[in-house]
């Protein structure tokens, strides 16, 4: 089996290889300290050892749940918000069809997704496409007070009872939350819905490989076991006993932390597959809120190219040199397409016959990398042999850990976020929330 790589040559020059590997022995120490749970927020560190120690039971109880939700449910909706999403999104997105809600022979029920916006007309196609379907719930809120996914799922829940019968509705909704705090446990053990309980170790943005990720993966045919075996060969592959220059979690932490110390305060995400679109914005999430704190932290944005080549290609190749890129390479697609001769060859394209499809997409990808290094853009490379569920798993626990290593080398705590409540804050005050009154007259003198 091969594994995911990460290649740093490209981004080399801005900062040396002696510069990155001098930090060596602080990346190692950094990634102890996440080992030996002795840093800030080693309250939050349950996702460490978290793909080895899911037993072989827990798995069997999440495919179970999610076979049931199969066979009575047209479509299922996963209502959630920030890590309780985006890393279902990510999977589901990266193994689907690219046109699965145009597939017809279905083998699996369509996946949608609630509680991750307030959209009025988003909630309204939503509640109007679900009438006459047979749909499920998939209720997901580690704190269980969020707002978005409350709001969704107060709707969508009267919608179902309505639909199928309180009694009915009961097996078609499962609640992931805590143990035993948040609105969403206590309606969850009123109502008697089967729960999954995310541990209290475990930050949203690192809870993928909890029943948070693996109930809606499963859900939606993707084989979990695959995804947790990927992410256990990545723990061990990133264990602190390995050493640096072999530690990909540990020079991917070393080298963004040197190239943002020399100014490139932005890493981009790029892929050359729209599927891995999702696995960018999961990303964004991870390194935004762990890294995003006291005054400090590398912007995390993303492109899909060559997509984005003609929108945001100008800026990257032109604009302030204050980022770096970061591309995940697919080595090889999952299916092959070859470009087809044309006689009149008026598009001018026959060079390219008998082609794949891939061929040309690599010379775009390496094209673009060798113009983004002659323009001053460090080029981190992230090989993955296929996409595939052991792959992406393997992808996750990467940046997971590198993120974990990369915030203490930053010098800050990687496993809170409290910038995200102020937001909260000023809504709930400008909503009325009871027990806001004091903040509801201070932000209306403001307005
Ligand atoms: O799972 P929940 O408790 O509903 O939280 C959902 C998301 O929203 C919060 O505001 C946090 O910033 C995120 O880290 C979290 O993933």
């Amino acid at each position: 089996m091969k594994n995911i790589s990460l290649n740093i040559d490209k981004a080399l020059g801005t900062v040396t290889k002696e510069q990155v590997y001098a930090q060596a022995a602080k990346a190692n120490e950094c990634n102890a300290t996440l080992q030996n749970g002795n840093g800030a927020g080693n309250d939050f560190l349950g996702w460490l050892h978290l793909p080895s120690s899911i037993t072989d039971a827990e798995l069997t109880d999440i495919e179970n749940t999610a076979n049931v939700l199969r066979s009575k449910c047209e479509v299922v909706v996963a209502i959630g918000i920030g890590g309780s999403y985006l890393g279902t999104k990510a999977v589901v997105e990266a193994l689907n069809n690219s046109f699965d809600w145009l597939h017809t022979d279905r083998k699996n029920p369509v996946l949608v997704y609630a509680g991750h916006n307030i959209g009025e007309d988003y909630l309204y196609e939503l509640c109007e496409i679900l009438k006459g379907k047979q749909f499920g719930l998939i209720n997901i809120s580690k704190s269980g007070t969020t707002t978005e996914p409350a709001l969704a799922f107060r709707m969508l829940k009267k919608q179902l009872e309505d639909a199928v019968g309180k009694e009915e509705a009961k097996h078609r909704i499962v609640a992931i939350t805590d143990a035993k705090r948040g609105a969403l446990r206590t309606l969850a053990d009123q109502e008697g819905y089967k729960t999954f309980i995310i541990p209290d170790n475990v930050g949203g943005r690192f809870s993928v490989l909890t029943p948070v990720g693996l109930l809606p993966i499963a859900v939606a045919g993707i084989s979990i076991r695959e995804l947790v075996a990927g992410a256990v060969s990545m723990e061990k592959a990133t264990d602190v006993s390995v050493p640096f220059a072999e530690n990909m979690a540990e020079i991917y932490a070393a080298t963004r932390n040197e190239l943002y110390k020399s100014g490139k305060k932005v890493e981009i995400l790029a892929n050359f597959h729209p599927k891995l679109h999702y696995i960018a914005e999961w990303w964004k999430q991870l390194y935004g809120e762990s890294e995003g704190k006291d005054g400090k932290g590398i912007f995390p944005a993303s492109v899909d190219l060559t997509t984005d080549l003609h929108s945001m290609g100008q800026w990257i190749q032109d604009g302030e040199r204050t980022i770096f890129e970061t591309v995940i390479s697919v080595e090889e697609p999952n299916h092959k397409v070859v470009v087809p001769t044309d006689e009149a060859n008026l598009d001018g394209l026959n060079f390219l016959a008998g082609k794949r499809v891939d061929e040309v997409n690599k010379m775009a990808e390496l094209g673009t990398q060798l113009a983004h290094v002659d323009g001053g853009v460090p080029n981190l490379k992230i090989t993955m042999p296929e996409v595939s569920p052991y792959y992406i798993g393997q992808l996750f626990y990467f940046f997971e850990r590198a993120c974990g290593i990369s915030g203490y080398m930053l010098g800050v705590n990687p496993f809170d976020q409290p910038g995200v409540e102020a937001y909260k804050k000023n809504m709930f005050a400008l909503l009325n929330k009871p027990g806001y009154e004091k903040e509801s007259e201070a932000i209306r003198a403001r307005l």
